[in-house]
């Protein structure tokens, strides 16, 4: 066993039990001399009501950790279960179900639809997974992101900041049991990030979600309750509720 995966299953090995977990899992990408090896058998468990963020240098594995652990693609190897459930071989209707209804995802470009209003974009996914639309629960999930005010704005109108607090709504709004988030604050000013890591962070102390953040920022990942760090698609490292300070040092360590 490598010391990689020691420390991925000390962090499952937490109090709570993992929202998900990944046993050994391994994605390549290519074939032959092109073949590269995005994951090199990574056990880790995202417990559940926590907000874990994954680190590491360009090209270590963070955004496809991310991507299997959430059912958008299929690990090469090993086992992915949500919530206890495998979902490593389910079939692409059952990826799909999972998709709109148990997961949520929020991007650095937000992924707004530019034609539609903030109520509108939020409704999508309840629409998608025709699911009936309560404006009511439409308007409670935007107040919550302190947009009560802007429900029938475009994204044109609306700053970063809010453009993304529009997309944390949309991916809460089908009550996911975990949030996916890749590089939330990648595309903010650092004052609009800070609003939109405080409204992550109230989302886990107040409500209990669960969240999974890929991000390159020391600052960012020290709002989450813990941060482990890839390198070549293996967890090396990992901290509890470090500073950004820290998680800047531990990072240059990996980058060399
Ligand atoms: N669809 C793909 N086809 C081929 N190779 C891929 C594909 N997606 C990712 N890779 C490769 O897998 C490795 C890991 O990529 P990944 O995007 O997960 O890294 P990352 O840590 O998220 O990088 P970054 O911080 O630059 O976004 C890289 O070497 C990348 O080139």
């Amino acid at each position: 066993m490598t010391e990689g995966q020691t420390i991925g299953r000390a962090w499952h090995a937490g109090p709570a039990a993992p929202a998900v977990e990944l046993r050994e899992v391994s994605r390549e990408y290519g074939r032959g001399d092109a073949k590269v090896r995005a994951l090199d058998g990574v056990s880790i468990g995202f417990p559940a009501g926590s907000w874990t963020a994954v680190m590491g240098p360009s090209g270590s594995g963070k955004s496809t950790l991310l991507h299997c652990a959430a059912g958008l693609e299929k690990a090469s190897g090993g086992r992915v279960l949500l919530r206890g459930q495998d979902i490593t071989s389910a079939p692409d209707s059952a990826l799909t179900a999972l998709r709109r209804h148990t997961v949520g995802f929020v991007f650095q470009t937000f992924n707004l639809v530019g034609s539609l209003t903030a109520e509108q974009n939020v409704a999508l996914p309840l629409k998608l997974a025709r699911r009936t639309v309560s404006r009511q629960a439409v308007r409670e999930v935007l107040e919550a992101v302190g947009l009560a005010d802007r429900l029938r704005h475009r994204p044109r109108e609306l700053s970063g900041g809010q453009q993304q607090r529009v997309a944390i709504a949309r991916a809460m709004v089908t009550r996911p049991a975990v949030l996916f988030a890749d590089e939330p604050t990648g595309a903010l000013d650092s004052a609009s990030a800070r609003t939109v890591l405080q409204l992550l962070r109230t989302m886990v102390d107040s409500a209990g979600q669960t969240i999974v953040m890929v991000t390159h920022d020391p600052a960012a990942a020290a709002r989450a309750d813990a941060v482990v760090f890839l390198s070549d698609g293996r967890i090396v490292d990992q901290a509890l509720r470090p500073s950004a300070r820290e998680v800047a040092d531990r990072l240059a360590r990996l980058e060399g």
